[in-house]
């Protein structure tokens, strides 16, 4: 095929014309083969994230909102631009990253198409515009829409795990940190708490990355003690914060809606005041005097019990609790422990933490009859 616009003894104006019009004709093409595979590829990681949704997290809201974009994507995708595909011809089509082989847990996968449908999206917007000037538009806005679904259904897949986690192991310094908890997330731990009240910032970023990759790898929630800025430098879950350190509403302001923060509380003011400043969790404690807090008062087990009558949000009974009497605080009416030297000084950590679970799931509330869940 001759180039338009190049020299040719034999040319004349209307052999110019139509291989300027050819030429226009094949960009064309391309351009609609290029907004195809987008709303393909945009539908499909839509769908693989709409099927969490509805699976995996139970939402008809979320799912109703990935529906609603899949439908909008839908109705720009004319028969014409589904004409012009030439899958025989495209050399993306067998192209996988290595990364696409290997996904180890369910938030990766979505990041991941999140990231591809983002993608996708912004494809659209800058191709959609040589296709009619209202696509750039529309896509721009769902571009914003999809990056307000993704912090939401990260929110709101950290609340349900939140809600399924009885077990918070809130570590200290040891040299076996990573074997420790990772043992214990074999033995189905689904939050873990960095807290090191030691060491400088250098180490805290290490082991905090360290951490947060491990949590990710088994599905579990990730905390930060204390430090807000930590917890955002590593992408954690949240934070948890004491009666001194900063206030929650100045951690939400930092953090956004979306992640989690807990109050530490030891009675009921505290309690109140957790619950009415948007915590989304809070310790209960110290149910009993520990070295891991020392000269911190015993809470006891009747601040226990008035949590199991009056706090409707997630708590956890925390301080001095081990093997020997999580069953005096369950009794007093917890159903989620917080623990420190348990699981981090125990010789098998997968077998302390499965003792742990079933003991706070399967016993029967005794005025209830049923499981704690
Ligand atoms: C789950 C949980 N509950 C309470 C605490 C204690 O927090 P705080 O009172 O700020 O004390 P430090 O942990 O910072 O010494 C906690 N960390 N986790
Ligand atoms: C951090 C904290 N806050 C209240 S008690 C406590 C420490 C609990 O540690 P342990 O489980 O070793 O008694
Ligand atoms: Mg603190």
């Amino acid at each position: 095929m001759k180039e338009a616009g190049c020299y040719d003894e034999n040319t004349n104006g209307v052999v110019v014309m139509v291989e300027a019009h050819s030429q226009k004709e094949h960009i064309q093409q391309v351009v609609y083969r290029i907004l195809d595979a987008n709303l393909d590829r945009a539908r499909e990681g839509l769908r693989i994230i709409e099927e969490w949704c509805r699976f995996g997290l139970n939402s008809a809201q979320l799912v109703g909102e990935c529906k609603k974009e899949r439908q909008e994507l839908a109705s720009w995708h004319t028969a014409e631009l589904r004409a012009a595909r030439n899958t025989p011809d495209d050399p993306g089509t067998d192209l996988t990253h290595p990364q696409e082989e290997q996904r180890t847990d369910v938030k990766s996968l979505l990041q991941a198409n999140f990231c591809r449908v983002q993608e996708a999206l912004r494809v659209l917007e800058e191709y959609g515009k040589l296709y009619n000037p209202n696509m750039g538009k529309a896509f721009k806005q769902m571009r914003y829409r999809i990056y307000t679904l993704e912090s939401r259904l990260m929110g709101y897949h950290r609340q349900q795990l939140l809600l399924r986690s009885h077990l918070y192991l809130v570590t200290s310094p040891s040299d076996r940190l990573l074997d420790t908890v990772e043992a214990a997330l074999k033995g189905g731990l689904t939050l873990v708490q960095y807290r090191d009240k030691l060491a400088d910032d250098t180490k805290r970023l290490e082991q905090a990355k360290k951490l947060r990759q491990l949590c990710s790898t088994y599905g579990a929630i990730f905390i930060i003690n204390d430090r807000v800025d930590l917890a955002l430098a590593v992408d954690a879950d949240g934070v948890h914060l004491g009666q001194q350190d900063l206030p929650v509403a100045v951690a939400r302001q930092l953090l956004g809606p979306h992640r989690l923060i807990g109050r530490s509380t030891t009675n009921l003011q505290e309690m109140q005041a957790a619950i009415a400043d948007g915590a989304d969790y809070i310790g209960v404690g110290p149910v009993y005097e520990t070295p891991t807090k020392e000269g911190k008062a015993a809470a006891g087990l009747e601040y226990v019990s008035y949590a199991a009558k009056n706090c409707h949000i997630p708590w956890f009974a925390i301080g001095g609790i081990d093997t020997s009497n999580i069953n005096d605080v369950i009794d007093a009416g917890a159903n989620r422990v917080a623990v420190v030297r348990s699981l981090i000084q125990a010789e098998q950590p997968t077998l302390v933490t499965q003792f742990f679970i079933s003991q706070l799931t399967n016993r029967v509330r005794p005025e209830h009859g049923k499981p704690y869940i």
